[in-house]
């Protein structure tokens, strides 16, 4: 099939990577110059595991181009994918100007009838926006093709997002049109094999479920990180709690591990703008506004805990920071916890060395050249005389380190640990003072 995809980010590219992997032949299409001329070249503008075999194995074929002309998509494309990002807007709103840009730009360069599928994450409505955007552009040029638009809310993850795209759980299509139903099961028939994962549904269930789905997995981690301040308070370990509950298959152990609060560039943003739908209708968000709450808190909790060590004046203190990408395998630092760490240490006068194994040139790029920050080339370099050492992120390489030598490093033998990564009775064992998320210590 003829596949255009708009967007070529996270999922941008990945959907048009996967579809062009199995056959297809796919344009995607972005505005950003810079992006489309790294991909033009085989690199991949963001770290994201696999992607750049499966970026040059496609360029080599000739069925993947990029381009930032959208007349080449719009004709290229039967069926033409809208992946941009939606932004939070002031408000918490979802941003749907450059969902809105492209349906536009459709609308202009339409010369026959598409079908449009929307797979950003979007309020309930857009899809019914998208396609009146492109019939008044239509109209404004004297036409009238019959358009469907069809709403494919993505649920890959960062990191695991080739596997995720192809080997989805599920394959959620929001559409009442027949015609479209069998484009997209012909489309995704190869990522649908030894079960149906297509679930077909009407258009604004299915741009509530993506927004449901991320709700109930930020939910599942505030409410466990309320449990971990708990279980430091009355001595429990959150990580015995967790086995407990999570052996019951009704509950389940996914999305269960306490920590510094969930980051990224989709749970904050896209709680925030269902809470505004809630609003927007007259109601009130009781629970998501207490996940909102509770994670907001959660990214100061390792911070409350070194003050309580150390007091409020941090002035001379130095710490070593093991991770700044929001979760493992990315470089992204979207809404990290390990930011409003840096800047609370930073605001207490306290300086950094901080390593991580993907996303020092995003730290570069954000926080550039400070007398109170370091980037340094090993998880051992940003040891060097630290007071103690901090971890925001659970790198692989971090879960069984040389601790004598951290030990040896270190002016204390102190870690502050967000992620829970080792087991506090070892750890005492081994001489140190460790402070987990829920691991019955209660310095706050
Ligand atoms: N990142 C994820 O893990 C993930 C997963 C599922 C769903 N989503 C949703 O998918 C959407 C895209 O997310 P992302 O992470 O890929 O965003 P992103 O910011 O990585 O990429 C968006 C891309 O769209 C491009 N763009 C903007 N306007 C354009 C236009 N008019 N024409 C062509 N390209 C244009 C931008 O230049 C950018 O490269 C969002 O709604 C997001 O919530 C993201
Ligand atoms: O038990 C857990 C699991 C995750 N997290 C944190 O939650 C955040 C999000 O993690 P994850 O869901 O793995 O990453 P994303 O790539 O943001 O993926 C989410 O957001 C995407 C964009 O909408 C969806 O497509 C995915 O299905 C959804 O998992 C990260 O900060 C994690 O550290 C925890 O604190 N505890």
């Amino acid at each position: 099939m003829r596949v255009s995809v708009f967007g070529a980010g996270y999922v941008g590219l990945v959907t048009a990577a996967c579809f062009a992997d199995v056959g297809n032949h796919v344009v995607c299409v972005d505005v950003d110059s810079e992006k489309i001329t790294l991909l033009n070249q085989g690199i991949v503008p963001m770290h994201e595991p696999g992607m750049e075999n499966l970026l040059v194995t496609n360029l080599n074929t000739g069925r993947l181009q990029f381009t930032t002309d959208p007349a080449v998509a719009v004709q290229h494309g039967e069926v033409l994918f809208i992946a941009v990002g939606t932004p939070p807007d002031e408000d918490g709103s979802a941003d749907l100007q450059y969902v809105l840009q492209v349906a536009h730009v459709i609308g202009q360069l339409m010369t026959e009838t598409k079908c449009v599928v929307n797979k950003s994450t979007v309020p309930v409505g857009t899809a019914t926006a998208v396609k009146n955007t492109i019939l008044r552009a239509l109209n404004e040029r004297g036409l009238d093709y019959p358009v469907d638009v069809v709403s494919n809310p993505e649920f890959l993850k960062e990191g695991a997002a080739i596997a995720d795209f192809m080997r989805p759980d599920r394959i959620v299509l929001g559409t009442d049109s027949p015609e479209a139903i069998e484009v997209m099961r012909e489309l995704y028939a190869p990522f649908n094999r030894n079960r149906d994962r297509l679930i077909v549904m009407s258009v604004a269930s299915a741009e509530l479920t993506k927004y449901a789905a991320n709700a109930i997995l930020a939910t599942k981690i505030s409410f466990m990180n309320e449990m971990a301040n708990l279980a430091d308070s009355v001595g429990a370990d959150i990580e015995q709690v967790r086995l407990g509950i999570g052996s019951d298959p009704r509950i389940g152990f996914d999305f269960l591990y306490a920590g510094c609060g969930y980051g990224g560039s989709c749970f904050p943003k896209d709680v925030k703008a269902l809470r505004h739908t809630f609003q927007a209708f007259g109601g009130e968000a009781k629970i998501l506004q207490a996940v909102e709450n509770v994670n907001q808190q959660q990214h100061h909790r390792l911070f409350d805990k070194i003050k309580k060590f150390y007091g409020e004046d941090l002035t001379g203190r130095c710490f070593a920071l093991w991770g700044l990408a929001f979760k493992p395998n990315t470089d992204d630092m979207r809404e990290a916890p390990s930011r409003t760490l840096l800047s609370l240490l930073w605001a207490a006068g306290a300086r950094v060395q901080a390593y991580d194994p993907k996303a020092m040139s995003e730290a570069r790029r954000i926080y550039g050249q400070r007398a109170d920050f370091k980037l340094c080339d090993s998880p051992h370099a940003a040891l060097d005389k630290a007071d103690a050492l901090i971890i925001m992120t659970e790198w692989k390489v971090f879960r069984s380190p040389d601790f004598s030598a951290i030990k040896n490093q270190l002016k204390q033998a102190v870690i502050f640990d967000g992620r829970n990564l080792y087991d506090p009775k070892r750890m005492k064992a081994r001489g140190f003072r460790y402070f987990g998320i829920g691991r019955g210590e209660s310095l706050v």
